[in-house]
């Protein structure tokens, strides 16, 4: 299981996103986070970003769509260059479909689960998916408290994983830091997103990697 670390923009500069993304370079993916102010209660940015963000970095671009009617955009951030799209179940009209034509237009499929959204109905669809995303905050925000409680579901998505041998990975995004981290990764967690503990630092590539050795150090896995 190789660990990640994806720093979100959401807590970066958006006066200069091609400066932020540029200093996180080094980290697996850079995590975009897309909210329509419908889905979610925030409005952040679309496809034209996502185009220009993906010219801007060698970074491959980790898109997290929190919006609704991810069966119709989806498509649009894998043509603007967006190397793995996730959607929300909770938003999605045809999962399977979207995950399909994800993976069809080359793309990696990802659904994600808001915090009250269990992970046993959708176990037939993990084959479907290249990485699930727990969150572990309600999604719309960056800089909230990690929701403790969301532990239990990490731990049971992996079980689901391993139960049926998939090399999927599994994703935790909302308050994950320093002092989060490693309790995410002994839950089975290998991909980890961080907004304010990668921007908030004074050297966003050195948290970067302090989270890593945090996380590999947890589970004593080597990352990527
Ligand atoms: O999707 C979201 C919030 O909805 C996240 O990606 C946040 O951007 C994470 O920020 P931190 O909790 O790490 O500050």
């Amino acid at each position: 299981m190789a660990l990640q670390i994806n720093p979100s923009i959401l807590s970066a500069d958006f006066s200069r996103l091609a400066d932020e993304a540029k200093a996180v370079e080094g980290a697996d993916w850079l995590h975009v986070d897309v909210m329509d102010n419908h889905f979610v209660p925030n409005l952040t940015l679309g496809v034209p970003v996502v185009d220009s963000l993906g010219k801007a970095t060698e970074t491959p671009l980790d898109c997290h769509l929190m919006i609704d009617d991810p069966d119709r955009w989806a498509p649009q951030y894998i043509e603007a260059g967006a190397g793995s799209v996730t959607f929300h179940v909770e938003a999605a009209a045809a999962p399977v479909r979207l995950a399909r034509e994800i993976r069809a237009k080359g793309a990696r499929a990802s659904m994600a689960l808001k915090p009250a959204t269990p992970i046993e109905p959708y176990e037939d669809l993990l084959p479907e998916l290249d990485m699930l995303l727990v969150m572990t905050v309600e999604p719309g925000f960056g800089g909230q408290a990690f929701l403790d409680i969301m532990l239990p579901k990490i731990r049971r998505t992996r079980q689901l994983i391993d139960k049926h041998g998939l090399q999927m990975w599994l994703q935790v995004d909302g308050g994950v830091s320093a002092a989060t981290i490693e309790r995410c990764a002994e839950a089975g967690a290998d991909v980890f997103v961080a907004g304010s503990a990668v921007y908030g630092a004074d050297d966003p590539a050195k948290a970067v990697q302090a989270l890593r050795q945090l996380a590999e150090k947890a589970t004593g896995t080597p990352g990527t």
